[in-house]
């Protein structure tokens, strides 16, 4: 009936969260974060590698979102380039609120706040990973959000929204019955979710002025991230 996720649909999300989960953070680039060098220009450059390691990681997600490697070359790259901030903060949120031991969680924190990062960029960034982790997603939610957070058809530069908005709307109807299944008994938990796009298109605009503020500052980062941050 209108509720129940066809045989499709459940092909989908199986392709999106084996891609979500086979696709980590290396673990030697991770356990670095618990290595006890706590200098800001030393936690800048850890934190730039996991940028980049999480950058790679993302492309090779999205690769595996079905219909994603059909659309347009260039609309792939300009969705990339245009998701990937929102990408890592879920993606990193995720890991805050999910993954990590409390002890590697206080440790990621007190990096980050710790690495030059100005203030006031700090509030926005921590209150949005405490949201993320009081809506205890389930891992196929937070795969088919992150794809769905990739597939936003009104990104810079896109050529062929439409072709976007199919892929969107697709992992959207699923996600939608996901969140009852999952959450019966909290009839809005679908809509909170999608709030939480919103609060990443704010994130995304502190991160540029986080990205200006570095680079007054000379902070260095590596070729990829200058590539799909269009810095340097
Ligand atoms: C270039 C650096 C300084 C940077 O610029 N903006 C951000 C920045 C900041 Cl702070 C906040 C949010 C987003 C960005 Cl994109 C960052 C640091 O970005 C990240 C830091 C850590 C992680 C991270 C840490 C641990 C992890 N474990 C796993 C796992 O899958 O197990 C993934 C993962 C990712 C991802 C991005």
């Amino acid at each position: 009936e209108k509720l129940e996720i066809n045989r499709e649909q459940r092909a989908l999300m199986k392709a999106i969260v084996d891609a979500y989960n086979r696709h980590q953070i290396p673990e030697d680039v991770a356990k670095k974060l618990l290595q006890d060098q706590y200098s800001p220009e030393e936690n800048f450059l850890l934190l730039t590698e996991m940028a980049t390691s999480q950058v790679q990681v993302l492309v090779e997600f999205t690769k595996n979102i079905p219909g994603f490697l059909s659309l347009d070359r260039e609309d792939q790259i300009a969705l990339l380039k245009g998701s990937a901030v929102e990408a890592m903060f879920l993606r990193s949120a995720q890991v805050f609120s999910r993954k990590m031991p409390t002890e590697h969680t206080d440790v990621l924190e007190e990096r980050v706040r710790k690495s030059g990062i100005p203030d006031e960029f700090m509030t926005p960034m921590f209150n949005f990973y405490k949201s993320i982790g009081e809506l205890h997603m389930v891992q196929e939610e937070q795969a088919i959000l992150t794809a769905i957070t990739i597939l936003t058809p009104d990104r810079p530069y896109v050529k062929d929204p439409q072709a976007v908005e199919r892929l969107q709307e697709t992992m959207l109807d699923v996600l939608r019955k996901l969140c009852v299944l999952q959450h019966p008994q909290e009839q809005q938990y679908f809509a909170r979710l999608l709030g939480r796009l919103t609060e990443l298109r704010t994130l995304s605009h502190y991160h540029s002025e986080m990205l200006a503020s570095w680079r007054m500052n000379d902070h260095k980062f590596t070729p990829l991230l200058c590539e799909i941050w269009d810095v340097q």
